[in-house]
């Protein structure tokens, strides 16, 4: 580290993981006191608190890094939060996954090893900028940001069913959290209708799956985009299509394997901006947290925010 005494903000959502990330706050913490770091510490205390705190740090701008230790979702609040704020200088990031899916931490190359974690953070010398995506949905009037993926459709319906059954916490524990995806992946497959999806210029009448990625990975390490990383600037979109069931099953199989980019029948845009309509009422997620059931009408963009990690 530059300073030989940074001062750390350090943002804790303990229910991340199922319960994982409060095993090992202690254990970090306990290193943090043991190297003599000064720190404030912030408990989330409900879904979007993680993101008011971020505001109030960069507000306040009183620490040399934020902190993150949690999910994807915890980071995805976070980031909203310093993003929002609009700082002129600002505070960077760090990050300890301590999720169920960690798909940012993979794709970044952060190490799934806590205390290896904070190594890559102390040892880090400069910041390093991510790409983030950044939205503005006209019809509802929302702007935000997603580290990882925003999906509407088929996986989505995933997060909505997954989110909202006890199976996930119960399965995390046993660390099967991608098997609850899988099982949840089958009953949305029963439900999930086609939909009528429009980008750009481009129309498809009988979407399945949409989903903007910014890193590689989706659903706790199914890679999708394996060309997209947080360094690269720049948003890549597939859209698979619902010929018939055959068809779809065998591209579902390819996604689940996380071959999904060797099928010919995967339609994919790579831009810095997208312009993406659905005609009626879809499930969406932003990196793995529901985000509506609406019809959409959203412009998307990215922008950068600095990191202070070293990668493995
Ligand atoms: N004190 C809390 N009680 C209940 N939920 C909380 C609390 N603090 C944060 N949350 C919510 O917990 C949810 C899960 O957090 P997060 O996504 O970080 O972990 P995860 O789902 O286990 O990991 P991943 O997204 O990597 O699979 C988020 O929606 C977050 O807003």
């Amino acid at each position: 580290m530059k300073n030989k005494n940074p001062k750390f903000s350090i943002i804790v959502n303990l229910k991340a993981g199922s319960g994982h990330a409060k095993k090992i706050w202690p254990i970090i913490e306990r290193e943090l006191k043991r190297k003599s770091f000064v720190y404030d510490c912030f408990y989330t205390k409900a879904i979007g608190h993680a993101q008011e705190l971020a505001k109030e740090i960069a507000y306040k701008h009183e620490c040399d890094l934020v902190l993150v230790l949690g999910g994807d979702g915890t980071l995805h609040e976070v980031i909203n939060g310093l993003l929002f704020a609009k700082q002129k200088n600002p505070i960077p990031v760090s990050y300890i996954p301590t999720g169920s899916g960690n798909d940012f931490a993979k794709s970044y190359g952060i190490s799934n090893l806590p205390l290896e974690a904070l190594e890559q953070i102390i040892n880090c010398k400069n910041t390093k900028n991510i790409c983030v995506g950044h939205y503005i949905e006209q019809i509802g009037g929302r702007e935000g940001y997603f580290i990882n993926n925003l999906g509407i459709g088929f996986d989505a319906r995933i997060v909505h069913k997954t989110n909202s059954s006890l199976t996930k916490m119960g399965l995390n524990k046993l660390n099967l959290g991608q098997f609850s995806y899988a099982l949840k992946g089958f009953s949305a497959f029963l439900t999930q209708n086609t939909f009528e999806l429009i980008i750009g210029d481009k129309h498809f009448k009988r979407a399945y799956i949409s989903i903007v990625n910014n890193v590689p990975y989706i659903g706790g390490g199914i890679k999708v985009s394996p060309e997209m990383s947080p360094f690269k600037n720049g948003l890549e979109l597939f859209v698979v299509e619902k010929k018939n069931i055959p068809s779809l099953l065998k591209i579902l199989r390819l996604f689940i394997l996380g071959k999904i980019d060797k099928s010919p029948y995967v339609h994919r845009i790579k831009n810095k901006k997208l312009a993406i309509k659905t005609k009626n009422s879809q499930f969406i997620h932003l990196d793995g947290e529901e985000f509506a059931k609406a019809e959409v009408n959203l412009r998307i963009d990215t922008q950068t925010y600095p990191f202070w990690q070293l990668t493995n």
